[in-house]
């Protein structure tokens, strides 16, 4: 199937009328643009004008990367979680998926296999170089896309755009550092930050770092907490902040010295107009505008100068976007270089991520107004108030040949078959702030900081944000600016939906108003009746870190449903006056739920599937059970396994074990074709022990993952009546278990 286009034009004219300037573009399908291709026309005339003017790439080049953008992306993902399962999935996709895929012919072309991103360290982004339509529909490659789906529902792979993978991995984060993600949702780059402050995760060891995602736009922050979740991170946490404005947060140490806080990485992926999103995103080809870049630089500036001024001296930098403008890419660059007298460096990373192919950043640019006037400085318009939409941070500075622009990183479709993107890549290798002053000193420990000569050195800090700002006749979503757009695949329909709209108007100025509906975060007591209960009935080690569990709702009396677990980093902010400034949309991940009264006894609160990999370790052998295999085919597989179908020596022992949730083990070593399958982790899983029976707590989609990848089948499904009569050899607390 070719390119359709709309009913009446002549071919490769677009929605004016003009010809598409391509002499070689053609209805003639090309690789990866096989089916499913949207009835629209791919052509914009403004843009075209536009990046050929700018020069961005030589006349050869532009005709490549603009016949490229007309094409679908191919089918890109990122192998999720923590190292260990992604390193299992990544050899399950090579053993398993990689071999049946040869020799696979679609509309008579043979297609290559899926392949690693030659640049994604240790084999966990992949390419496939068919579009998602082809995905969805060939029955050849159906078997792999139910794996991508089911796996994907379950949060163990990412359908995230190869450039999208880009900016983390620059960001170069490390188990023990905080970082800060200032424009966030939907959350693709926060996931992988957070797999990289947890990369080194063995047992018993829960990371000193620490990840707070930010996103203006409060229904987008939550699309970004359900993309989280699934990773289980005690260190992360969501805020919804206007980015331009994110608060100053003060903490005091032990020794009663203020600092604030700050981060050892800061992760600026700022709104943009866009454009590098042309291959999937169809709107983008009838709405690009002028104004979109114009509209959004003041924004950028703010966003990036205020990253900057939270970054510890030491600490690294990126900011990307996704778009090819170099108003919203090098300007925004040149301006925060100067603005931070030096203190700033762009780094070259031509060594990072070898194999990426990219372009340097542009040492000079021009800029056309709305009106579509090439402009060499904001003085040649005539009027005043327009002027002042064009401040001169547009312009290339007169010092522009002193700054190293060509360390910026451009990615353009046509050179790997990807989206386009921006990243440059900072380094702040001397004080910038007043509080960068000071928190050199509160680690020398050398000095005193007066909390409220803290307070006076971020008021300029402010005034320099201010300066910067768009001004009063200006907005980022004056007219001509479009939706903000995302390389990133959003974590749900409803998610998606929820976030297009207000995606469109990104919250400039939202204001630290109160009234939020979330729960408040209170931090529990060591010594309160539900800590207490849980130690007890698990027997959890003496060295879990009790001081840590969490509740996000003060229920009165009554026993508390559910609770939280943080890291020790989050503690330490929540703990402190100053986290009432946080706007906190989430933190902690879920360890115990309280069942309704067990009618066998037994303790009530059960392990969350979330929290397991956390509590296990410490979950002491009373509470835990080893499967054989027959019997892991048993839990896995069937909808209601019976204690009686078990052999004698496993009826025993499950007999004598307190009804409530325990741990079943399962070393996968033991299964027969283990390697093929690429399983060489233990298994842990959440179960709950009645009189007779028992159930394992994981959802439908796990439950299923989980048994296509040990066995190959689909879990059952029992009949009505069957389920009628094992629910009535079951207690009430095996139905109030399930989850
Ligand atoms: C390009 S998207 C970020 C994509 C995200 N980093 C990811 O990888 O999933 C830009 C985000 O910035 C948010 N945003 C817009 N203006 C903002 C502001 N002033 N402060 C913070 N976030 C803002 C938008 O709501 C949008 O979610």
């Amino acid at each position: 199937m070719g390119f359709r286009r709309k009913g009446g034009r002549s071919k490769g004219s677009n929605s004016a009328g003009k010809k598409r300037p391509d002499s070689t573009y053609s209805d003639k399908p090309k690789q990866g643009d096989r089916l499913d291709y949207p009835n629209i026309e791919k052509h914009n005339q403004a843009f075209y004008d536009y990046y050929k003017k700018q020069g961005i790439l030589s006349d050869e080049e532009f005709k490549q990367f603009y016949e490229v953008l007309a094409t679908p992306l191919p089918t890109t993902f990122r192998i999720t979680g923590s190292r260990e399962t992604a390193l299992e999935l990544r050899e399950q996709i090579k053993n398993r998926y990689v071999p049946s895929l040869q020799n696979v012919e679609i509309d008579g072309d043979i297609i290559q296999p899926p392949q690693p991103l030659n640049w994604y360290p240790d084999d966990l982004g992949w390419h496939f170089k068919v579009s998602r339509g082809v995905l969805r529909k060939s029955p050849d490659i159906n078997a792999f896309h139910k794996f991508i789906v089911a796996e994907t529902e379950i949060g163990n792979i990412s359908r995230q755009e190869a450039v999208s993978m880009i900016p983390p991995l620059l960001l170069k984060v490390q188990p023990h550092q905080w970082v800060l993600d200032m424009c966030a949702a939907p959350g693709s780059k926060t996931a992988q930050i957070i797999e990289a402050v947890h990369a080194n995760d063995r047992q018993n060891e829960i990371p000193t770092g620490l990840v707070i995602a930010n996103d203006a736009d409060y229904k987008r922050s939550h699309m970004l907490v359900h993309q989280c979740r699934r990773l289980a991170s005690p260190c992360f946490v969501a805020t919804h902040h206007d980015a331009t404005h994110f608060p100053n947060i003060h903490l005091k140490d032990d020794n009663g010295r203020v600092y604030k806080m700050q981060f050892d990485r800061v992760l600026c992926d700022v709104p943009c107009s866009g454009d590098g999103t042309f291959r999937k995103n169809e709107t983008i080809w009838r709405n690009w505008g002028i104004g979109g870049g114009i509209g959004l630089h003041p924004t950028q500036v703010q966003i990036f100068l205020r990253g900057a001024q939270l970054t510890k001296v030491g600490g690294r930098i990126v900011y990307s976007t996704c778009s090819f403008n170099p108003i919203e890419n090098e300007a925004v660059v040149a301006e925060v270089l100067n603005l931070s007298n030096g203190a700033l460096q762009l780094q070259d990373v031509s060594n990072e991520l070898v194999g990426l192919k990219r372009k340097p950043g542009m040492k000079t640019w021009k800029v056309m107004t709305k009106e579509g006037l090439w402009i060499d400085s904001p003085e040649d318009i005539p009027e005043q108030r327009k002027r002042s939409r064009y401040p001169r941070s547009m312009f290339p500075p007169a010092n522009v040949d002193e700054l190293p622009l060509e360390r910026c990183v451009r990615i353009y479709p046509h050179e790997q078959d990807t989206g386009g993107f921006f990243v440059a890549v900072f380094e702040k290798v001397s004080p910038m702030t007043g509080a960068d002053t000071a928190y050199i000193a509160h680690m020398k420990g050398d000095a005193i900081v007066k909390e409220e000569e803290l307070i006076e050195s971020e008021k300029k800090d402010e005034e320099l944000l201010d300066n910067v700002g768009p001004k009063e006749d200006e907005s980022s979503t004056a007219p001509g600016t479009p939706e903000v757009k995302e390389d990133v695949e959003v974590p749900s329909k409803r998610a998606a939906a929820e976030g297009e709209e207000s995606a469109a108007k990104p919250n400039k100025k939202a204001k630290e108003s109160e009234g939020l509906k979330e729960a408040p975060f209170e931090l529990m007591s060591p010594d309160s009746e539900d800590v207490v209960e849980a130690t007890e009935f698990y027997g959890l080690a003496s060295n879990f870190p009790k001081t840590q569990f969490l509740l996000r709702s003060m229920e009165g009396n009554s026993r508390n449903r559910t609770i939280y677990f943080v890291s020790e980093s989050v503690k330490t902010i929540l703990s402190q006056p100053a986290a009432k400034r946080l706007r906190l949309v989430n933190t902690g991940v879920k360890v115990f739920v309280r069942q309704g009264s067990p009618m066998d006894g037994g303790c009530p609160l059960r392990i969350s599937s979330d929290g397991l990999s956390l509590i296990s370790p410490y979950v002491s052998e009373k509470r835990c059970f080893d499967l054989s295999t027959d019997e892991l085919r048993a839990v896995v597989t069937k909808a209601f396994p019976l204690i009686e179908e078990f052999d004698e020596q496993s009826r025993e022992r499950l007999t004598a074990l307190e009804p409530g949730c325990c741990i079943f083990r399962y070393d996968t070593s033991k299964l027969s074709d283990s390697k093929q399958r690429g399983l060489w982790l233990p298994l842990t899983l959440p179960v709950w022990k009645a009189r007779v029976s028992f159930n394992l707590l994981l959802n439908k989609k796990e439950k299923k993952s989980l048994s296509l990848r040990l066995f190959d089948v689909e879990p059952e499904h029992a009949p009505a009546e069957l389920q009628h009569k094992q629910m009535a050899n079951m207690n009430k607390s095996d139905e109030a278990s399930s989850v």
